[in-house]
């Protein structure tokens, strides 16, 4: 069976994917063929006794890139399974800032290509012919593109119809409508003295789904305001978030 999704992960330390594509929700996704990860390893590519990888950078100065050859190589065979159209993706600090609305666009794409970048990255001319998007993560600088790809499929995957299952839904997530969660209470009802909020126990499903939206809201403009500049609120998250500012100036 065709998987609904394919990811092609061009990386030097392919093992570092065997524990993400066999556990947890990724794990079932793979099982029951939504989502299918092939890694191409860039040193299976090389021809030299020691098998080098890696290649010193023009101009001199500390660290090493990828060695292109072994690269494009890997690349190649990825596009050889996943097709001439896959969209071809390079994780590194220069990319551009991953985010749900970016994840979302890329879970409809059924055929990616993940290039995971090692020492201080690639050769410009690799991205410049074979990248079509350079995404980061965050601005800090890890070691390897690895996790950074494993962050980005896990994003997308939990988007893909059927991986989270029916207990589970990517709806309520935080980001979905922009907002950041709203809290999660589970038994006991009291924990060191601590109850959970009534209306949670009131079996009153409006209520709740307001009680909820308003906790989104006021936690969205508590810890992450800059999210609030870019949404157009509804007119009901309009009037709780101003019943809450109401109650504050009370
Ligand atoms: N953050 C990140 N989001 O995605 N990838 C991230 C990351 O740190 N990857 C690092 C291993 C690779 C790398 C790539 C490019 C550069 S460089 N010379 O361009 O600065 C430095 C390090």
């Amino acid at each position: 069976m065709t998987p609904e999704k394919w990811f092609g992960v061009v990386s030097l330390f392919p093992d570092m994917f065997a524990p993400f594509t066999q556990q947890g929700v990724i794990g079932r996704a793979v099982k029951s063929g939504k989502l299918s990860v092939d890694t191409f390893n860039p040193r299976d590519f090389t021809h030299d006794r020691h098998r080098t990888v890696d290649d010193r950078p023009y101009g001199g100065g500390p660290g090493m890139l990828m060695m292109v050859k072994p690269l494009t190589d890997a690349i190649h065979a990825a596009k050889s399974i996943g097709g001439e159209n896959s969209k071809v993706i390079y994780l590194s600090p220069q990319g551009k800032p991953l985010d749900q609305a970016g994840v979302q666009r890329l879970a409809n794409i059924d055929r990616t290509i993940l290039i995971c970048g090692r020492y201080e990255g690639i050769d410009e001319r690799v991205i410049e012919r074979h990248v079509d998007e350079e995404v980061s993560i965050g601005d800090y600088v890890l070691s390897g593109g690895e996790l950074p790809a494993m962050v980005l499929m896990d994003a997308v995957a939990r988007l893909v119809p059927g991986v989270l299952g029916h207990k589970a839904s990517a709806v309520e997530d935080s980001f979905t409508d922009g907002l950041l969660d709203c809290p999660h209470y589970t038994r006991p009802e009291v924990l060191d003295g601590q109850k959970v909020p009534e209306v949670l126990l009131s079996g009153d499903h409006e209520k709740i789904r307001q009680w909820r939206l308003m906790q989104s809201l006021v936690r969205t403009k508590q810890r992450r305001p800059d999210l609030l500049n870019h949404l157009a609120l509804t007119e009901e998250q309009q009037r709780l978030l101003d019943q809450y500012q109401a109650l504050l100036r009370q």
